[in-house]
């Protein structure tokens, strides 16, 4: 800061004159300005240090390299000031204001070819140049390219802002946004190996793609999906039919930039030198172009921040929101916090792991009612982003799997400590503010004068992004405590019992009578009863049996067989009475003989009851490990008390639904014991008659 340009610019808030709002970012907010010793219009962007958490030495560093860098497309500082918590970072003011926001007002399908290739020319000189001085940029994209009045281009957003979120170790703080990694290159959200300016070639071609379609590629979807989109997906590129407006030059180029591979991705220097853009014009031309009959920038700002909350208004899908407020405001696609994206997906695999356990035949009623919970689980891992139907969350489950390999060794050991990340964020709200006041050392690191002046402004919006968030999580809870509640037709109305309330229970039992014929004929193990081996655990697991005949009642299980023929029955009807040594024994015309195929049959289906039965509570042991480890996770946390309450009713209901299922393989293990014993007595006693009338037969023969 030390150069002669910089000098001229007074560092006291007092010698400027704040105007209107002309730019919102992660942590900043751009006022158009008056210098009023000098009488000349500035922009002014305040950052607010207390929302970021970089060391102050960063800051330094960041703001001497903003002091050296020296190129025309490059738009540097005047000076920098701390007035208050807030550093005022002084600069030129660019009229045009971003090529996002040009787009976004006049030109939402995207720009003509000679525009871009004049706006990417631009750019990419100012990249040559970062890079040859060793920096990478690092937020390439068209809401940080700024055009003056005059149809000059700079990049923007290098140094202060850069500097912000630093290299390498990026923060991970609770105030880290979590915006749309749009931008950025696989290997950045690897971060397997580094990164290095190959990173910015392709941020390079996403914003060509952006500037060609109006948006960039994946912008409507979460963060989550994006991340997931570039590691999968082949990368995104001009569309040989769809874009036939374009040139095979431009097709090129982009596909150039946007190989995942960063070593086969040209160096900037090279990608100057392609054909594409030896068509480039001057900044006249863009003057002429796009900057014709725009009105000014501040009145430009309001209307798309009123199309913003017009959006958020008309808008119900609460995912879809955020995502695409956040594109609106052309927010960083590097300020998003990586490590609780993976814990995300981490904890989205786990979940398939429950999931996959419905593949056991007995446990599929149980999924039915572990799919409430878990559904907001996931939602509430994704914040509020991730689509919650089905098709797409098992498209989401088997993205996850695919992405073993490139997200594999990223992945944290214990997944569940992502429910944990995601209830920070609701606790960061009250309690996680750093109470950091700016120390003396800070003083002395720009050239400043604290200005007493800056109370009267109102910084920043992005604790508002966070509010959403929470909101978003909460509301999940809700949703989590509802669902849970009106779930559960296999579970007995007294293990709801505890969670109950006069209101929830009118209205689950008028869910019981209007889905009772869905929750009793839906579902695998109903659709299944017509298969001998699954008779059994159909018939436990249902109340009423949707069909057979019900030849046992044992406690709330039934034991059915819908395809055994009337005499089987009889005959099962017999044989009970037999073995339960009922008065209706003697009425019984017993054929011995023809009783041991039933008696066989019975203990066939009681030995496959209880092979059911400890699938049954396997699946019903695992999914409890899962939930209590859920549970655990999120009582740590101090996101309320109805979130606990809300976890501990599921856990109960678990707990009692387990006891329930062990009570009845023990009863149903005793049931089999004791039909062995009646099964050998039985035998003995037929073969005791069988003998007899044997003897009966030999004795007329031997007269
Ligand atoms: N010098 C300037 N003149 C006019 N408008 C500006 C200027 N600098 C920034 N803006 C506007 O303000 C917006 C936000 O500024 P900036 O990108 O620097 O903030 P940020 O906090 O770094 O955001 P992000 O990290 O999302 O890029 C820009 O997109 C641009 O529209």
């Amino acid at each position: 800061m030390e150069c002669e340009f910089e000098r001229r610019f007074p560092t006291n808030s007092k010698d400027y004159k704040l105007y209107e709002e002309v730019g919102e970012g992660v942590s900043a907010t751009v006022y158009r300005a008056l210098c009023i010793p000098l009488n000349q219009i500035v922009a002014i962007k305040v950052l607010d240090l207390e929302k970021c958490n970089n060391d102050l030495d960063g800051i330094r560093r960041e703001v001497q390299t903003m002091s050296l860098i020296d190129h025309p497309n490059v738009l540097r500082a005047y000076c920098s000031f701390t007035a208050g918590h807030n550093l005022w970072v002084v600069m030129p003011y660019m009229a045009g204001g971003s090529a996002l926001h040009i787009m976004k007002y006049a030109y939402p399908e995207g720009f003509e070819e000679p525009v871009i290739t004049t706006l990417l020319h631009e750019v990419l000189k100012a990249l040559v140049y970062l890079h040859a001085q060793g920096h990478i940029h690092r937020d390439i994209k068209a809401g940080n390219i700024l055009i003056d009045a005059k149809g000059a281009v700079k990049l923007a957003d290098f140094g202060v802002s850069a500097c912000m979120f630093d290299t390498g170790d990026r923060q991970r703080t609770r105030n880290t946004f979590v915006g749309t990694p749009c931008w950025m290159a696989p290997e950045v959200m690897q971060q397997l190996h580094g990164y290095d300016f190959k990173a910015d070639v392709w941020s390079f071609g996403i914003t060509a793609l952006e500037l060609a379609h109006g948006h960039a590629p994946f912008s409507k979807y979460p963060p989550m999906k994006v991340l997931l989109m570039t590691l999968q997906n082949a990368p995104p590129g001009l569309d040989y039919e769809r874009d036939k407006r374009f040139s095979k030059s431009f097709k090129e180029m982009i596909a150039t930039c946007l190989v995942k591979d960063p070593k086969k991705r040209p160096t900037s220097e090279k990608l100057l030198k392609h054909p594409f853009f030896k068509h480039a014009r001057s900044s006249e031309f863009l003057a002429q172009t796009i900057l014709e009959g725009l009105s000014p920038l501040g009145d430009r700002f309001k209307a798309l921040k009123g199309k913003e909350a017009n959006f958020l208004l008309e808008n119900k899908d609460a995912s879809e929101q955020l995502s695409q407020q956040k594109y609106i405001r052309g927010i960083s696609g590097w300020n998003f916090n990586l490590e609780e994206l993976k814990s995300q997906a981490a904890l989205m695999q786990s979940l398939d792991n429950v999931y996959n356990l419905e593949n056991v035949d007995a446990g599929n009623n149980l999924k039915d009612d572990l799919d409430s919970v878990d559904s907001s689980v996931v939602a509430l891992a994704e914040g509020v982003n991730f689509a919650s139907n089905e098709t797409s969350r098992e498209g989401e489950m088997q993205d996850l799997q695919d992405l073993e390999g490139p997200l594999a060794s990223a992945f944290p050991s214990r997944p569940l400590q992502a429910l944990k990340a995601c209830f920070d964020v609701c606790e960061d709200m009250n309690t996680s503010s750093p109470n950091w006041k700016i120390p003396s050392k800070f003083d002395s690191m720009f050239p400043l004068q604290q200005a007493s002046e800056a109370k009267d402004l109102k910084f920043g919006t992005h604790n508002d992004e966070n509010m959403e968030r929470s909101a978003s999580v909460s509301s999940n809870m809700d949703n989590l405590g509802c669902q849970k509640f009106l779930s559960g037709s296999l579970l007995p109305e007294h293990i709801l019992s505890p969670c109950r309330n006069v209101d929830a229970d009118a209205e689950r039992d008028d869910i019981h009578r209007r889905c009772q014929h869905e929750r009793y004929y839906s579902g695998p193990l109903s659709r299944q009863t017509k298969d001998s081996s699954n008779l059994t655990s159909a018939a436990m697991l249902h109340e009423e049996p949707s069909e057979g005949k019900i030849v046992q009642r044992k406690g709330r299980f039934q034991i059915t067989f819908p395809d055994a023929s009337p005499k089987v029955a009889s005959s099962v009807n017999c044989m009970v009475s037999l073995i339960g040594g009922s008065p209706r024994k003697s009425t019984c015309a017993v054929n011995a003989a023809s009783l041991l195929p039933t008696l066989q049959f019975l203990l066939h289906q009681n030995s496959m009851q209880k092979e059911q039965l400890i699938k049954l509570i396997k699946c019903v042991e695992q999914t409890h490990n899962v939930s209590s480890a859920y549970h655990t996770e999120a009582s740590d946390t101090s996101t309320g008390d109805s979130q606990s309450f809300q976890a501990s009713g599921t856990e109960r209901v678990l707990q009692n639904y387990m006891t329930n299922l062990q009570q009845s393989v023990g009863e149903l293990a005793e049931e089999v014991q004791s039909l062995k014993l009646k099964n050998s007595q039985l035998e003995q006693q037929i073969d005791a008659s069988l003998r007899k009338e044997k003897k009966r037969k030999d004795k007329p023969a031997q007269r």
